[in-house]
């Protein structure tokens, strides 16, 4: 939780205007505002801005939140926050990774992608570990082109059938080490006290605000 001055410091560095939420994902840009709450800036959605979606061209997570939040902050001339994302599997070398969001398809069906995780690990043979981790890149932007990027994790075990209905994308198969309930079934608050996301932004209030 911030404190007073983390609060106005907060607020000295980015500004008076507002910060752009550089995600189309709905999930995402929940959870982000949530942890942006206590330190009271205004944001605004890339979805509301109307900014189109760049195509993610990096080949590491850091990369692809960075070309998401320079886009949004050249666009707007606002500064911008974006978020990459996705699930690493030990026994598929790290797939789905930065194709996460790719493996549901054109219509974002998260099923079908936890089916093809689930299949995938089948696949390997019985000896297959389940070992997974979340990671998040959160890249923040200036519209003069700077930008810093800070890397989170959270590790744990993939689980079948999925579990739970909140969160979003693969939180119903992934279950976090040392806790016996699946993100998918978790309190926001709680899974914001271990999330790769959580961890990737403490790193950023710390070098940032
Ligand atoms: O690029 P933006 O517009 O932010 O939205 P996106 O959904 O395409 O996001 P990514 O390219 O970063 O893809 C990451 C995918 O990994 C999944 N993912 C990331 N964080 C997750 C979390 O906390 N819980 C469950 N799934 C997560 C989620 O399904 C995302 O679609
Ligand atoms: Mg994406």
């Amino acid at each position: 939780m911030s404190d007073d001055f983390g609060q106005e410091q907060a607020i000295r560095k980015l500004g008076p205007g507002r910060l752009v939420i550089a995600s189309h994902n709905p999930g995402k840009v929940r959870e982000i505002g949530e942890l942006l709450a206590p330190y009271g800036i205004e944001t605004v959605s890339a979805a509301a801005l109307d900014l189109p979606e760049p195509e993610e061209t990096g080949t590491t997570f850091i990369a692809n939140a960075e070309l998401k939040a320079m886009q949004a902050a050249d666009l707007s001339g606002l500064p911008a926050l974006a978020d990459d994302s996705g699930l690493c599997v030990e026994a598929l070398n790290g797939d789905p990774g930065i194709f996460s969001a790719r493996w549901a398809g054109p219509t974002k069906d998260f099923g079908i992608a936890m089916r093809l995780v689930w299949d995938n690990i089948q696949a390997k043979g019985p000896e297959a570990g389940h070992g997974a981790h979340f990671i998040c890149a959160l890249a923040l932007a200036w519209p003069d082109g700077h930008v810093e990027a800070f890397e989170g994790r959270v590790d744990g075990t993939i689980i079948w059938p999925p579990r739970g209905d909140r969160g979003f994308g693969y939180d119903p198969i992934f279950q976090p080490h040392g806790h016996d309930i699946s993100f998918g079934e978790m309190d926001p608050e709680k899974k914001h006290g271990m999330s790769h996301r959580a961890d990737a932004f403490a790193q950023l209030v710390a070098a940032v605000f």
